[in-house]
């Protein structure tokens, strides 16, 4: 037997952002991406040198043309979750207030959801476990 290759960790921060209403954005995957279709949280990979909230704030902007302040950012809770060609740690956080228009910049599309619709459409294995969290925020 060969041994098991090296394990990697890639560390991924994302957010849900809250609308007046209580609801969270979604957005879905581009095509021709890892996961393509799928509904996920805003955000992405962080970068050597970056603190994950860094990269969180670069990725509102780059993905939804947004500006989050940190002090914006509240941590919620975390996914752990076995890929098969690495294992993903990503954090998330959640954010009610920024500034600019979210538009769609590199999705497929965006849609605001209540949490309790989340369980609804489709969204990354390793996502799954963070709804409870978000409807117990939020309710259902
Ligand atoms: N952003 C985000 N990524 C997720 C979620 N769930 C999940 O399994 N992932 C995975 C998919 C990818 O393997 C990885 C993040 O990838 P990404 O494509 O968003 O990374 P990125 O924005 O830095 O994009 P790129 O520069 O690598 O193209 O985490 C989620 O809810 N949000
Ligand atoms: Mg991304």
């Amino acid at each position: 037997m060969s041994p098991p290759p090296p394990l990697k960790i890639t560390l991924v921060a994302a957010c849900a952002l809250i609308d007046g209403d209580g609801r969270v954005l979604v957005a879905q995957r581009p095509e021709g991406k890892a996961l393509a279709g799928l509904w996920e949280f805003p955000g992405g990979k962080v970068e050597p040198g970056e603190r994950p909230e860094q990269t969180l704030i670069r990725e509102l902007d780059e993905e939804l043309g947004v500006t989050v302040k940190e002090a914006c950012l509240a941590p919620l809770t975390f996914a752990s979750y076995p890929y098969e060609t690495f294992h993903l740690l990503m954090p998330l956080w959640i954010c009610r207030r920024w500034e600019g228009v979210i538009q769609k910049k590199e999705h497929q599309a965006l849609q605001w959801l209540r949490a309790g619709r989340l369980r609804d459409i489709p969204m990354p294995p390793a996502d799954e476990p963070l709804i409870p969290a978000l409807i117990d925020l939020l309710g259902p």
